[in-house]
């Protein structure tokens, strides 16, 4: 059977730089569009010319991608002007793009509130404009601002908006949900009327996620015979977001009535490709990525409970929808309080242990998690301490050094300079080799000057830990009052970009502090291969 082809818009860099917290640099753009085009999107949507510098100046270098269509943004032309008189229109001309996507009314009550103008103007504003796009020599794409919202309130408006749109030479009219409040069933039901118009191979899908029905919204228009869906990467976007590309995509080319009916730009190499994509945004945004994303978040193959682990383990698709190394993901197995013999020697083969599922430790070792887990330990956020604990309860974890004792001290006064400033300082003394170090630290914090005064010299293991860092220190309090129990996870970094993650528990916020800050360190040293003394 031939399949359709879809064509993939994104607008990450126009409707996702709307979002609230979100500012794109040039720089930015040029390497979201790269990655863009890489993941072979079709249209990549860089900006809006004419409305802010950086936008302006991206559209001015005119680089060019290899594969993707770039796309500058803007507006039909200002009422009451000719094109020539409009600058902003007149910058959208002039933008090194290979096609411009005007944004127009399709709503009657916006027409008569926003713009303030007679309807019939609108309409041949948006024919006008239209025009003149095409006639620049570049591909025009007009997007129907609440369309949905039009059709139900003016049909025979709405329609007439897009046909105008259409007749003037539009290579897409793009159907807007631009408030987001439109479900799916209305969706299918008015873009099946619309391709009675305007044939389905020129007409896109624009759905916002205030409902939570992006992604399903612009499926639904597929299925009622839109060709080109508009979306952004995470579902970045104005308000609540836009439809998700990173759900879309692999819907479409892994879930069927799509799949077998459809192809879109990307290949299945490109479709591996997806997470990467995604968690290059995240950092660019310096933005912890979703772990509960569908297809690319760290948990969307994560498994924890043991009769799933269990099930995966003799088959992944007992438990998994897709495979995760088809959109670049991986299958995490938890150990925790949840789990069964089956997570805990999953976990023991990733850390280089073949051990049979009746080896006695096995069950000794899966006892003392869940007691553990009973105190407050949480070790599926903290892989090393949980290689930590199973390498020591299998007996192979070398002793590197002790810790003699620990004092820390809190102190707020006036300084030289008579200013009122809190000073923390730390002393450690650690027995290795058979002699005893003492270290003194300061630090911002007890815990930081604990951290300063322990690394400061561990004799022979110094320089395996001089490019440890702490990269984040979370702490939670598992029950109230001053008395509570704490957890405190710690994630450690080195200089070969290694990341681990540790855990310590006390009603002691400094002793549960120190735990972690131990394990981290005995897990760099193990990871290095440092011998004892
Ligand atoms: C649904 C969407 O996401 S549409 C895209 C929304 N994105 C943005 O607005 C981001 C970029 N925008 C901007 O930087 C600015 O709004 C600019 C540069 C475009 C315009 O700025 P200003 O000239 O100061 O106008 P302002 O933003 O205050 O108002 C928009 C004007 O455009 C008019 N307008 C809005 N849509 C259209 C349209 N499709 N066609 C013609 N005129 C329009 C409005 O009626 C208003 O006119 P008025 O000033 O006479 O009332
Ligand atoms: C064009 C656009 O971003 C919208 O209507 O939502």
């Amino acid at each position: 059977m031939t399949k359709e082809r879809l064509y993939l818009y994104d607008t990450t860099l126009r409707d996702g730089a709307q979002t609230q917290g979100v500012d794109f640099s040039l720089e930015d753009k040029a390497l979201m569009a790269g990655a863009l085009d890489a993941l072979g999107i079709d249209y990549v949507e860089a900006g809006y010319p004419g409305a802010n510098p950086t936008d302006t100046e991206y559209f001015e270098t005119g680089e060019v991608l290899p594969n993707a269509k770039r796309a500058a943004f803007g507006m039909t032309k200002r009422s009451g002007r000719s094109l020539s008189n409009d600058p902003g229109f007149q910058a959208l001309l002039q933008a090194k793009a290979d096609c411009v996507c005007l944004v127009g009314k399709a709503w009657d009550f916006h027409v008569d509130v926003a713009l303030g103008i007679p309807r019939e103007e609108n309409v041949q504003g948006i024919a006008e404009s239209v025009e003149a796009v095409v006639a620049s020599g570049k591909e025009a794409l007009f997007d129907a601002e609440h369309f949905f919202d039009g059709f139900k309130a003016n049909k025979d408006y709405a329609l007439a908006c897009i046909q105008a749109a259409y007749d003037a030479g539009a290579r897409w009219v793009v159907l807007c949900d631009t408030n987001g409040g439109t479900l799916p069933g209305e969706i299918e039901e008015i873009v099946a009327e619309v391709v009675k118009h305007i044939p389905g191979d020129h007409v896109g899908i624009h759905a916002h996620d205030d409902t939570g029905h992006g992604v399903a919204n612009s499926l639904a228009a597929v299925r009622a015979g839109a060709r080109q869906i508009q979306g952004t990467l995470n579902g970045l976007g104005e308000r609540c977001g836009n439809a998700d590309l990173v759900s879309i995509i692999p819907t479409l080319m892994l879930k069927q009535p799509y799949a077998e009916s459809f192809e879109t730009g990307l290949t299945a190499e490109h479709l591996r490709n997806l997470t990467h994509t995604s968690r290059v945004l995240d950092e660019l945004l310096n933005r912890a990525p979703n772990r509960h994303a569908p297809y690319v978040g760290e948990s969307a193959f994560a498994h924890k409970g043991g009769i799933h682990v269990s099930a995966v383990q003799k088959d992944p698709r007992t438990y998994e929808h897709v495979p995760p190394e088809s959109v670049g993901n991986q299958r995490r197995l938890l150990v925790s309080n949840q789990g069964g013999r089956s997570n805990i020697l999953a976990e023991l083969e990733r850390i280089g242990f073949k051990t049979p599922k009746d080896d006695p430790r096995v069950a000794g070792l899966l006892e003392e998690v869940k007691t553990k887990e009973a105190k407050g330990y949480a070790y599926e956020a903290a892989d090393a301490s949980f290689e930590l604990l199973a390498r020591r309860h299998l007996g192979n974890v070398p002793h590197f050094f002790d810790v003699e004792s620990f004092r820390v001290m809190v102190e707020r006064r006036h300084n030289a300079l008579g200013q009122l400033v809190t000073v923390s300082e730390a002393t450690v003394k650690v027995r290795v080799d058979g002699e005893t170090i003492a270290s003194v630290g300061e630090g911002t914090g007890p815990v930081h000057a604990l951290d300063n005064a322990l690394r400061k010299d561990l004799g022979p293991y110094q320089n395996l830990i001089e490019d440890l860092t702490l990269v984040d220190y979370k702490v939670r309090i598992l029950t109230g009052g001053t008395d509570a129990v704490t957890r405190v996870l710690i994630e450690s970094r080195d200089g070969q970009g290694r990341r681990w993650f540790t855990v310590g528990v006390s009603p002691n916020i400094v002793d549960a502090s120190f735990e972690a800050l131990l394990d981290s360190i005995n897990y760099k040293l193990l990871r290095d291969g440092a011998t004892v003394h």
